[in-house]
Parts: structure tokens; C-alpha cells; sequence
């Protein structure tokens, strides 16, 4: 058996790579388009086309948002009676506002499909194999902004899958980084205008509440657990300054290690806007986002294995680097999954526009091919490996019991505490 997954991860290896050109081309048309969350549409076309056009692909346009797709082959092979083995690999495609593929989702996009046309190419070639395999595209938008992998969990998108598989474009190689949970809130205060000459006493200043609200955040982050992140950006603050602003808005990203503190960090910040908008007779608005992200839930045993097959392919890892935020997160506490980082050749830092650049540049393709081979590999584990997915299992639900135990400790504690 193990010669004969050997043999199927050289399949997978030189799959990817004689796929190079229309894969290059996938991932370029994606790049050359940016398209913001939820709006990627020209990038769901160009998805849906490619995966139309290879063989034995079923193929949903518009799955269950209009902008995400799937894309499924199988079950195959294995034999009656035993259960089907089903793996994802998860393509993401949004791009940011004016800098374009600044975090090379276009890349995400590329290793997802790459991945799954060399696993399915691999099995393809090979003999029969004892187990039925499936193997799921999931197309999922809005990871910037709004959380598309969020929206689809809730339609049930993710019910029957065994391990999903994704990988994000950084400065180095990593099986994982600390992604924390994140949740973001839309501010709007509203006064009323006069003259600010005038008759300035009879105005009441958005602005300067959106300016003390900013303040009373950059206080409180003194009492702060030291991972917990407050950050944001007056959006709007005046149109003319002899018009005293009735209108500000601000936008603020509130983030902590775990999504069991985002209730406590949100009250906190409430407690921010509104003590700014009592000091200045403002009304406030706050609009938080329909979708807060998770932190990642880690599967170590996934982890090792994509370890073990990206140092058989020259890559070298790190566990420094890159803290943000993904929508990965929400998934991996529903299904066990990885979502490991990789180097496409340039030292750029992510948001910005030196790594647009470098996400689009030709540069990046062995990189990412290269990724995809790791995670088409360690979907080849998963499958034929003898009691890998068990492991995968057993590790996912001590996973979650200890965070239902982390839950339930929490309640009892704030159940006990003055609400801040
Ligand atoms: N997955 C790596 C981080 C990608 C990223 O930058 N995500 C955003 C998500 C923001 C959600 N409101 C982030 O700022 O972390």
C-alpha cells in the first residue's frame, strides 16, 4: 500500500504540473479582475468555466450565493458497502478595495482547483482503491469582508464533507498561524449642522463624537488582554469646515484569540461609542457585520502530514509570522481542515501593493503549484493511510469537547462578573 500511494503522489505531482498552462491561466484571469466580496463575478465565471470544461466535474454555478460555486466528481471506486471518503478543497477570490489581489486570493483560487484536478487525475491513473472517494470544489467569497464561508456553513454547504483543504499566499511557509476571531462593526453617528462661525452653540458635532469614540478605543486598549486587537478608521467626518459635521461614520474591526471572548470585547467597545455619543448629543448606530469569524481550530495530525509532503517537495516551514483574521476559522470548528500558508517567492507583506504584484506574477506559479501538490498529497493520506481519518476525527471532536468545556467555564465566570 504505501508504494502504491507513493506512486499516486507522483501522479498528483506531475498532474499538477503538466495542468501548469491552463492553471497559470485560471489563476491570471482571476488576478488581471479584482472583484470585491460578493461581487466576484467575472472570478466565479472564469471557475465554473474551467471546471465545465474538464471531464467528470458536476458543476453548481451560483451555490446558494451568487457568487460561490461547487464543484463535485464522484463517489468513485472503492468497494460496495463502504462509506464514502469526501474531501474539499476550498478557492477563495476576493480581491481589496483599490489595491486589487493585495492578499492573493487569486492564488487561493489556483491551489484549490490545481489540488483537486491532480488528486482527481491520480486516482484516475491509478488501480481500484478500497474506498469510495469524493472529492468537492467549493468556490467561497467574501473572505475579506462579510465571511462567504460563514454564509455557506449556515446553508448546510459543508454538511457531508470529511476534511476540507485550503492554503493562503504570506512570506513563508507554515502548516498554521494564528488566525483569531474577528468581528467588525459599522459606527454612525448623527447631530445636526450650523454655522460653525456663526452660531456654532447651536450645532450638534458628529465629528467630534466620531473623534472622542476613536479616543475612548485607543484608552481602552491599556486594559486589553494582550492578543486582543481594536482597530478601525473614521470613514467620514464632515463635508465643509464651517458646517458643523450632523454626520460621521467609523469602521472598526474588534478581535480576540477566541470567539468565546468576542461578546465581552463588543461590550467593551459599545460601551465606547455610545459614552461618546451621550458626551456630544449625538445619535448612534452601531451595524455589527451578520458574520463574526472564529479563530482556526487546529488538526495537527493534517498538519503534520501536509508537513511531511511539502518537506518531500523543498519546502521549508515556519510557525512566525502572519496574525489576522479568515472565515476558515467558522469552518474548521464544523469540519476538521487545514489552512496552511505559503511563500510565493517574494518577501512583499500581504495588503499591499508590492504583494499585488507579486501574487500576479509568474513567479508565484511554482509556489503554488507546489502547495497544491502538498495538499493534494495529504488528501491521499487521508484517504488511503490506514486510520488517518480516524485520527483526523478523534483529534477534531477532543477539539471541540474541550471547547464546549471552555464554553460552558466562560458563562459560569461572566454569569458571576459584572457585565463590563
Ligand atoms: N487568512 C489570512 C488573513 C486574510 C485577511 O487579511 N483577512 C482579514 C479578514 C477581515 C474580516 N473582517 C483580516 O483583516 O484578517
Amino acid at each position: 500500500m504505501a508504494e502504491k500511494l507513493q506512486a499516486l503522489k507522483q501522479q498528483v505531482c506531475s498532474s499538477i504540473d503538466e495542468a501548469k498552462d491552463k492553471l497559470h491561466r485560471l489563476g491570471d484571469a482571476i488576478w488581471r479582475l479584482p472583484e470585491l466580496a460578493y461581487e466576484e463575478r467575472q472570478a466565479h465565471d472564469t471557475l465554473v468555466r474551467f471546471f465545465t470544461q474538464e471531464k467528470g466535474w458536476t458543476v453548481e454555478a451560483h451555490y446558494k450565493l451568487e457568487t460561490a460555486f461547487r464543484a463535485t466528481w464522484g463517489p468513485v471506486g472503492g468497494a460496495d458497502g463502504e462509506s464514502v471518503v469526501h474531501v474539499g478543497f476550498l478557492c477563495e477570490y476576493d480581491a481589496l478595495p483599490a489595491i486589487g489581489h493585495a492578499c492573493g486570493h487569486n492564488l487561493i483560487a489556483e491551489s484549490g482547483a490545481a489540488a483537486a484536478v491532480g488528486l482527481k487525475a491520480a486516482l484516475e491513473s491509478g488501480e481500484a482503491w478500497p474506498v469510495p472517494v469524493k472529492v468537492t470544489v467549493l468556490g467561497t467569497p467574501a473572505e475579506e469582508d462579510g465571511g462567504g464561508k460563514v454564509d455557506l456553513l449556515r446553508e448546510g454547504a459543508f454538511e457531508d464533507l470529511d476534511v476540507v483543504f485550503m492554503a493562503h499566499p504570506t512570506q513563508k511557509n507554515a502548516t498554521y498561524l494564528p488566525a483569531v476571531a474577528v468581528h467588525s462593526v459599522l459606527v454612525k453617528y448623527r447631530g445636526r449642522t450650523a454655522h460653525a462661525s456663526a452660531y456654532p452653540w447651536e450645532g450638534v458635532n458628529a465629528l467630534d463624537a466620531a473623534v472622542m469614540a476613536y479616543s475612548n478605543i485607543s484608552v481602552l486598549r491599556q486594559q486589553l488582554r494582550p492578543e486582543w486587537r481594536i482597530h478601525g478608521i473614521i470613514k467620514h467626518g464632515g463635508v465643509k469646515p464651517n458646517i458643523i459635521p450632523d454626520y460621521s461614520e467609523l469602521e472598526y474591526y474588534l478581535r480576540t484569540s477566541s470567539h468565546l471572548d468576542l461578546p465581552n470585547i463588543r461590550a467593551k467597545a459599545e460601551a465606547c461609542f455610545r459614552a461618546a455619543a451621550m458626551a456630544t448629543g449625538c445619535e448612534v448606530e452601531l451595524l455589527f457585520q451578520k458574520n463574526e469569524f472564529y479563530e482556526v481550530l487546529r488538526n495537527r495530525t493534517l498538519e503534520d502530514l501536509y508537513e511531511e509532503n511539502g518537506k518531500a517537495l523543498g519546502m521549508k516551514f515556519t510557525t512566525e509570522g502572519f496574525s489576522g483574521s479568515t472565515d476558515f476559522g467558522n469552518v474548521s470548528h464544523a469540519v476538521p481542515g487545514i489552512h496552511p500558508y505559503f511563500y510565493i517567492g517574494s518577501e512583499a507583506l500581504n495588503h499591499t501593493a508590492e504583494y499585488t504584484a507579486a501574487s500576479g506574477a509568474d513567479e508565484a506559479q511554482l509556489y503554488t503549484r507546489r502547495t497544491a501538490k502538498a495538499l493534494a498529497m495529504t488528501a491521499l493520506d487521508v484517504i488511503f493511510s490506514p486510520g488517518v481519518l480516524d485520527k483526523v476525527k478523534q483529534e477534531f471532536r477532543e477539539a471541540k469537547r474541550r471547547e464546549e468545556r471552555n464554553c460552558k467555564s466562560r458563562n459560569i465566570e461572566n454569569g458571576d462578573q459584572h457585565q463590563p
